[in-house]
């Protein structure tokens, strides 16, 4: 494994590629128009400065790691990666379609990984030629940050790819664990219904989006509150997540707030538009 594709230059796709060239290997990060990309080298260059401010890696260091990160907008400049790893919008029918374009476009060795938050890998795989090289490598935001990523084996994934997954994940440093493919994994499936919770109680008026976050930051120790986690997050990837789970299970426990519904068309996805639940 020397060379990765990094597909969609967003939240996720941004800092994926910075932990995977801060590890070592060459990354091709590509997003539909140049203007993502650039924001998404823009958000990696931040990051290391705040890391070179710190200490903790210097000046050179910096440079080389983003000498490592060539940027485009056309897949076919990674044909001869070993791994992509897919982090566009959370659409199971775009998704799709990128994993069919990969399929035609990416040498026929390399492993195809999508950072999914809750879709279906056997779908994605179905797509392809190769649905033994294509797994689920779910990496949590912010990706520099979080230790953990689910490794996820759809119907069809091989032992090989999910073993060279596996150590691939711990050359990143971070740490794996195995999921058998179900909606959501293991964290969204309990995560994210905990935030659509705060969401309902926020529409019932039950208490503020302050009192909220507060009272699961002192009462349930949690890092940030489920709104605020939500705005970092995005409240799109939410309600998709959310979509999902309902979908899925058929199942009313899963019922999306409309809250979030209301947000999301109203454009207000969080942080990364400036304003979700609060404002930044
Ligand atoms: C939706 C999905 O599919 C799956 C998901 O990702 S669900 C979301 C999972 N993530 C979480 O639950 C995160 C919960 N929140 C947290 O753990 C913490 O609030 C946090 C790590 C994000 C920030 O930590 P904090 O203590 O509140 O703030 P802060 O002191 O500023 O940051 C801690 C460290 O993280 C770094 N950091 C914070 N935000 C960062 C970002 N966006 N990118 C890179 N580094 C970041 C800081 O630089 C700091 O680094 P050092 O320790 O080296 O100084
Ligand atoms: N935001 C989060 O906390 C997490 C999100 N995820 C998942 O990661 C994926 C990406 O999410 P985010 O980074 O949050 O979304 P985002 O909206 O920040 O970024 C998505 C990027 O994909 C690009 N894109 C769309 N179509 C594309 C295509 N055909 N080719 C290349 N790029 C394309 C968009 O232009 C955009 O820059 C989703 O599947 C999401 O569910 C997983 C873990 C955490």
């Amino acid at each position: 494994m020397k060379k990765v594709l990094v597909l969609g230059a967003g939240t996720m796709g941004s800092g994926i590629a910075q932990v995977v060239a801060q590890a070592g290997f060459s990354v091709v990060l590509c997003d539909v128009e140049d203007r993502f990309v650039q924001r998404g080298v823009f958000l990696i260059e931040k990051n290391l400065a705040r890391q070179v401010e710190k200490g903790k890696i210097t000046a050179a260091d910096k440079e080389a790691i983003l000498g490592r990160i060539k940027t485009t907008t056309n897949m076919a400049d990674g044909a001869d990666v070993d791994l992509v790893i897919e982090a566009v919008i959370e659409n199971l029918e775009l998704k799709t379609n990128v994993f069919r374009e990969l399929d035609r476009t990416i040498r026929k060795e390399a492993i195809l990984a999508s950072n999914t938050s809750a879709l279906s890998i056997s779908a994605l795989a179905a797509a392809t030629s190769r649905p033994e090289k294509v797994i689920g490598m779910h990496f949590f935001n912010p990706a520099p940050v979080m230790q953990l990523v689910e490794v996820v084996k759809g119907s069809a994934t091989s032992e090989e790819t999910f073993a060279t997954i596996k150590a691939m994940v711990e050359k990143l440093g971070k740490t794996a664990v195995a999921v058998n493919e179900a909606p959501g994994f293991i964290v969204n499936r309990m995560l994210v219904p905990m935030i659509n919770e705060a969401a309902y109680i926020l529409m019932e008026g039950v208490a503020s989006a302050e009192d909220i976050d507060t009272a699961m930051k002192l009462g349930a120790n949690h890092p940030i509150g489920p709104l605020a986690l939500a705005d970092m997050i995005g409240i799109d990837v939410c309600l998709a997540v959310m979509e999902t789970l309902y979908a899925e299970f058929s199942d009313a426990k899963y019922r999306p707030c409309p809250l979030l519904r209301k947000l999301v068309r109203a454009g207000y996805l969080g942080r990364k538009t400036g304003k979700g639940f609060y404002t930044y």
